[in-house]
């Protein structure tokens, strides 16, 4: 029968069977390793049909009460992964609490309430109270890359969540405009620093940061930069190279992090040199971002120190990337960015370009595409659509001459050039 709210509980209940059964035949015919990555796109269904159902059904007060177990859940996940806790679990065994407390060098009662995702397996033959690994706590071990996307979720959103109150009280309820005084510097108590700036403070923060843009499990992290699969093709880079000298800057990354966007242009773009490579971030990131090119081979690529704010001191490259920058900044600091690459494309190159690449404002925005929106505001940016971009872009002095979006996929990438007699 359809509840208030339009949904069908019945209908609901029975595909959630039907969807189950399917699972169950997939897992039948599989080891239970392999079913666990596979038929994502059930899963997902199931567990969607399912909290619906929860949330249509469960008594209000319950619903209510969920979401601050959820508060306390992530605050308990947060601190195992600060204390490492996870990695003293063993993968295919149990810890003693006790054992734990004293590895953890903490007092005996704080590991005794673990994070809800890890709960005591309740077959353990140990003898209680003991913790074993539940199917998703291994990914919060220090060594998975998700466990450094984990700690900046915290950081990067619920730190500045927790104080949006005081924080919309201190300066109106408007979005940020940044640089200083954004949800995210208030949150980490440095109100009138830029973002990147309360980052340096914390350098422990700031190298999990740097790693998850290395991760490929974030949405942009693993592409295809060339042929049918390619959100943006960047076949006629190469092509393009081989005409130009050896050591002109073809392709300059600005703000390129640790180079792990210059990696997957030169495994995709064939004919373009390592040394025709420019990779730009602040003076922290450099050294690593150097060190990091060399582990790969990539050492000819030219790594510098550069503030994309100022002045692009690299004029005339035939490519400029912007890889999840502008969404961090309000409308009037993007503008200035991408102004900073409008003076500096090549007058003689009419298909010389800036390509910003990042996770876009979807029409009929997802859950997760909400939440980035909302943590790009705790930075002092936002996600953006085409229209957005089209109108910072033309503000900049650039036009929009490619929109690249691919189903199922968030992220785009848009094509810019220099409008003819933009200074
Ligand atoms: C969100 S990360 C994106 C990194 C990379 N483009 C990618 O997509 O993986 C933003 C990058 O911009 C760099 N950055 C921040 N402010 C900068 C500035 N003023 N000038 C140059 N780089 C900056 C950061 O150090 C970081 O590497």
């Amino acid at each position: 029968m359809p509840s208030n709210s339009g949904f069908d509980l019945a209908l609901a209940a029975e595909s959630l069977r039907d969807d189950v059964r399917r699972l169950a035949r997939i897992n039948a015919t599989m080891h239970p390793h392999e079913a666990e990555d596979n038929a994502a796109e059930l899963r997902r269904r199931i567990a969607k049909t399912a909290k619906q159902i929860a949330f249509e059904t469960a008594p209000r007060m319950d619903v209510v009460k969920d979401d601050w177990i959820v508060l306390g859940s992530v605050a308990a996940w947060n601190i195992f992964i600060d204390w490492r806790a996870f990695d003293r679990i063993p993968l295919d065994g149990y810890i003693s609490i006790s054992d734990l407390a004293r590895l953890l060098n903490a007092q005996e009662s704080l590991p005794e309430y673990p994070p809800s995702s890890s709960p005591p397996a309740n077959s353990s033959p140990a003898p209680s109270p003991t913790l074993t690994h539940s199917r998703i706590s291994p990914f919060y071990i220090g060594t998975n890359p998700l466990s450094d996307t984990c700690i900046v979720a915290v950081g990067n959103a619920m730190k500045p969540f927790s104080q949006w109150p005081e924080y919309f009280r201190a300066y109106g309820r408007r979005e940020p405009v940044g640089p200083g005084f954004t949800p995210f510097s208030f949150g980490w108590g440095h109100a009138p620093l830029p973002p990147w700036e309360v980052k340096v403070l914390y350098p422990l923060y700031a190298s999990a940061f740097m790693r998850t843009m290395r991760s490929k499990q974030i949405a942009g992290g693993d592409m295809v930069l060339t042929g049918e699969e390619a959100l943006c093709d960047l076949e006629w880079v190469g092509i393009e190279a081989l005409t130009m000298d050896e050591n002109a800057a073809v392709v300059v990354d600005v703000g390129g992090g640790l180079g792990q966007l210059i990696h997957l242009v030169l495994r995709d773009v064939v004919g373009l040199l390592p040394r025709q490579c420019v990779l730009q971030d602040r003076r922290e990131v450099i050294e690593e971002a150097r060190a990091e090119l060399m582990r790969h081979g990539l050492d000819e690529v030219v790594v510098m120190e550069h503030d994309f704010h100022h002045e692009q001191p690299i004029k005339g490259a035939l490519v400029y990337l912007l890889r999840r920058i502008l969404c961090d900044y309000s409308d009037e600091m993007a503008t200035g960015i991408l102004r900073r690459l409008a003076e500096a494309l090549p007058a003689d190159k009419p298909n010389a370009r800036v390509i910003i690449i990042e996770e876009r404002l979807l029409e009929v925005p997802t859950p997760e595409n909400c939440i980035v929106d909302l943590v790009m505001m705790n930075l002092g940016g936002m996600l953006r659509n085409y229209d957005k971009y089209r109108e910072i872009v033309a503000a900049a002095g650039l036009t929009v001459v490619g929109y690249h979006i691919q189903d199922g996929n968030p992220i785009c990438a848009v094509e810019c050039v220099k409008i003819e007699g933009a200074a």
